[in-house]
């Protein structure tokens, strides 16, 4: 008997290697990517697992046998198990948990018995019909009954009630009491034959949309020609001013992939999901589109993989994970506000989305469109420098003018004696757009009411037990909360500590922010638009809906509002505090408040009616602020990569962040150490002097705690990330490495080391 090497289907860092299992002659011939069961562990207990080699014969003895092949389950084609080893070694994750990327990881495995033999398959692929029909062979239902005995009684009739009009086996259950037994022996005489039909569950499938075709204009249009003049794979960064239309490009680029033969992946970060970006590309394309997001269930990214894979569907919509589509023909990846950190997983495997796609590439003859606004520094370093075409929008569509962006410093308005968080111009601005029957959007990246409870006696702070981090007070439930781990608590009216009633809430999230423009602007219909008041399933899509009808004046909101929104009739942004993105402490905080600031910006005035925009800020004169006031990306850029040259940030580096959690304090220290010097030890062994440099000392992290567990780190900055990988490969198989007690986290170039 030949043997597979099989890898288990369990998250366990101990079980992080395929067995070898014998494949008996009934499975034969066995493929690699095939789904099967196994017994495993001193029980024998059913288990699933991957088959990702086949040989002779196999170092060990005494193997056990595989049981059965999970009838139905997405079979991984080689270059899938290719990505997954890839992906593994690259971003320091389990080799099942890189598999679970491509195919639906709970499955429900049915056993039942055909032949005397076990055969397996899932419940969750219930939604492939089956139809049944006569075969065609005789003329009439007599002639196939005298085929059959006269007291095999269910074949007769099923026989009997069978035409030849596929019968789904649904309505033949309704009207016989057959079983698949019986049908498949009447298949075999070829009385009847069987069909099958995937009934897609897509919840956009019935509804109406329409995108009407836009005629290029020049700059559309040169940007579509150069994309067509490449015939080897390349990788496109498109730039494009906000309302440039970058999206009418998007569209025939897949058009232009799809008349070549070719598949699609269209990427959106997760928040713009909306009805709006689905609406355009289901009403130019119509049936051939799959929506893939992180909501989906098992069943219905099973109905998604047998679409992509019969070819019914040839563009797949989604957020980062739809990059793993399993489409064997890809032609054409784009990635739509490339600048969002959502396209990199804060989640095991921790991939960078556009890294993928770049890995993708080597697989498939496919192009790559990166495209944004406001491109990260380090794309546009790429496409200056490196092997990235750049491609521009400079102006909006139909010569409509940016709008004008007014910087306020709130230090004078407080001098003015304005004491509120809206500034007198901003305020006359949101009356003017009240009495014109205009739209506004407010922008502010702090959620709750008041970010920070404390007695003005004492000095007491309201912090959360769980994280070391100060608590938000939240009005509508008269508590505060802890943004990290969700812990609630009553507001104390004394202070535990000095017993003083001097309690303080100050600073301002959305919620209080709504309180006020209702006190302040009783005539206005508001929208709210955070984490907190988007909770409930579809309240997003709603939101915006009553936004785009008309039905509300003023939409406030955290981040969620700056993003690809297209309505006509926003005239006026408003930027309530630019500084709260600019004071993090993280080396992307100036290009991230770039980027805010020109996409909420954006939002204004894409219609006939001249937009303004209105920008906040205690600091007027950093960098981030007034060029975004100029529109001058490429001044930001030159002045933000001469600081990362100086700093040796990315794009001149790759960080690689170690971090360790415990809930023991001295724990999570000790084990943070420890790694940290067998990796020295390793790397000078190995690598010598160059690389040590690179390595920074451990430390506690920023927040010391969260969710109860205590947290160390250190980080490395380096320019050689392959040997560092494969050095830190090897350090997690030594024992003493995987037996230390606190959770170990590697994550390369992560959004934020916090
Ligand atoms: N060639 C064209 N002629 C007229 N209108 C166009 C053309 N191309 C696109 N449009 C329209 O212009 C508007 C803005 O386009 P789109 O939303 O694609 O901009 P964008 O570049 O993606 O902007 P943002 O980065 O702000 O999301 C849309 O309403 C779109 O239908
Ligand atoms: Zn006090
Ligand atoms: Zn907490």
């Amino acid at each position: 008997m030949r043997v597979a090497e099989i890898y288990i289907n369990q998250i366990n860092k101990n079980m992080d290697r395929s067995f070898d299992y014998y494949i008996p002659d009934f499975l034969e011939p066995m493929e690699i990517g095939l789904r099967v069961v196994i017994p495993f562990g001193v029980k024998n207990s059913k288990i699933d697992g991957l088959v990702v080699g086949i040989k002779e014969s196999s170092e060990y003895k005494r193997l056990k046998n595989i049981e059965g092949i999970i009838e139905d389950y997405p079979k991984l084609n080689d270059w899938q198990i290719k990505m997954c080893y890839w992906l593994q070694k690259s971003y320091h994750c389990l080799f099942m948990e890189a598999v679970n990327c491509f195919v639906p990881s709970n499955l429900h495995i049915k056993k039942k018995k055909e032949n005397g033999r076990n055969t397996y398959y899932m419940a969750n692929a219930l939604h492939e019909v089956k139809y049944y029909k006569l075969s065609g062979k005789y003329f009439k239902t007599e002639d196939y009954l005298a085929q059959i005995k006269s007291n095999a009684t269910k074949q007769r009739e099923i026989l009997s009630c069978l035409e030849e009009i596929p019968v789904s086996f649904k309505e033949l259950k309704e009207k016989t009491t057959c079983t698949t037994a019986n049908l498949n022996i009447l298949i075999k005489k070829g009385l009847i034959t069987e069909s099958k039909e995937i009934n897609i569950r897509n919840p956009y499938k019935d509804r109406e949309y329409q995108y009407p075709v836009n005629t290029l204009n020049r700059h559309q249009q040169e940007a579509f020609d150069s994309f067509n003049s490449y015939e080897k794979p390349s990788t496109f960064l498109l730039h494009g001013v906000t309302g440039s239309g970058k999206t009418e490009v998007y569209l025939r680029y897949i058009e232009e992939t799809i008349k070549r033969g070719k598949s699609c992946i269209y990427l959106v970060p997760e928040i713009s999901l909306t009805s709006q970006i689905i609406g355009r590309i289901m009403g130019r394309f119509k049936e051939n589109i799959g929506i893939i997001h992180s909501h989906l269930s098992d069943g219905e990214k099973i109905d998604q993989w047998n679409a992509i894979k019969n070819k019914s569907v040839r563009i797949v919509l989604g957020a980062r994970s739809a990059i793993f589509a399993p489409m064997d023909d890809l032609g054409l990846i784009i990635l739509d506000e490339e600048h969002e950190n959502t396209f990199k997983s804060n989640n095991r495997p921790r991939y960078n989305t556009y890294e993928v796609a770049k890995k993708l590439q080597e697989f498939h003859e496919c192009h790559i469109v990166l495209g944004s606004a406001t491109p990260s520094v380090s794309s546009y370093y790429e496409a200056l420098y490196g092997h990235v075409n750049l491609l521009e929008l400079p102006e909006r569509v139909k010569s409509i003018p940016m709008p004008e962006i007014h910087i306020i410093d709130m230090k004078e308005e407080l001098y003015a004696g304005n004491k509120t968080v809206i500034s007198r111009k901003l305020h006359n601005g949101i009356l003017q757009n009240l009495k014109r029957g205009e739209q506004t959007i407010l922008f502010l990246n702090k959620r709750g009411y008041s970010t920070f409870v404390f007695c003005r006696n004492c000095g007491y702070a309201v912090n959360c037990p769980n994280c070391e981090i100060s608590m938000t007070y939240h009005h509508n439930i008269k508590q505060m909360a802890c943004h990290y781990c969700g812990h609630k608590e009553h507001v104390p009216t004394i202070c535990p500590k000095c017993n003083s009633d001097k309690i303080k809430y100050t600073g301002s999230g959305t919620q209080k922010l709504e309180m006020q423009l209702r006190k302040y602007y009783p005539q206005a219909r508001i929208l709210r638009m955070d984490t907190d008041s988007m909770q409930r399933k579809g309240a997003y899509e709603e939101t915006i809906d009553l936004f785009q009808q008309g039905k509300a004046d003023i939409l406030l909101g955290t981040q969620m509002v700056t993003k690809g929104f297209d309505f006509k009739n926003v005239t006026l942004v408003g930027v309530i505090l630019a500084d709260s993105t600019l004071n993090i402490p993280d080396y992307k905080a100036s290009e991230r408040t770039f980027q805010l600031i020109t996409q909420v910006a954006g939002r204004a005035g894409r219609g006939d009616k001249l937009g303004e925009v209105i920008v906040q800020t205690y600091e007027p004169n950093h960098y981030a602020i007034t060029l975004s006031q100029a529109y001058d990306y490429k001044g930001f850029y030159d002045q933000e990569i001469s600081y990362r040259k100086m700093m040796k940030y990315p794009p001149f580096s790759d960080i690689i962040y170690i971090g360790f959690t415990n809930e023991d304090e001295v724990q999570v220290s000790r084990d943070c150490l420890k790694y940290y010097d067998k990796l020295y030890k390793l790397v000078k062994e190995e690598e010598g002097e160059e690389l040590l440099r690179e390595m920074y000392q451990p430390t506690a992290s920023p927040i010391k705690k969260i969710n109860k567990k205590y947290r160390w780190y250190f980080i490395i900055k380096t320019n050689h990330l392959l040997q560092y990988n494969s050095i830190l490969n090897k350090l997690s198989e030594e024992k003493e490495i995987m037996e230390l007690h606190s959770t170990l986290i590697i994550d390369i170039n992560p959004n934020n080391i916090l």
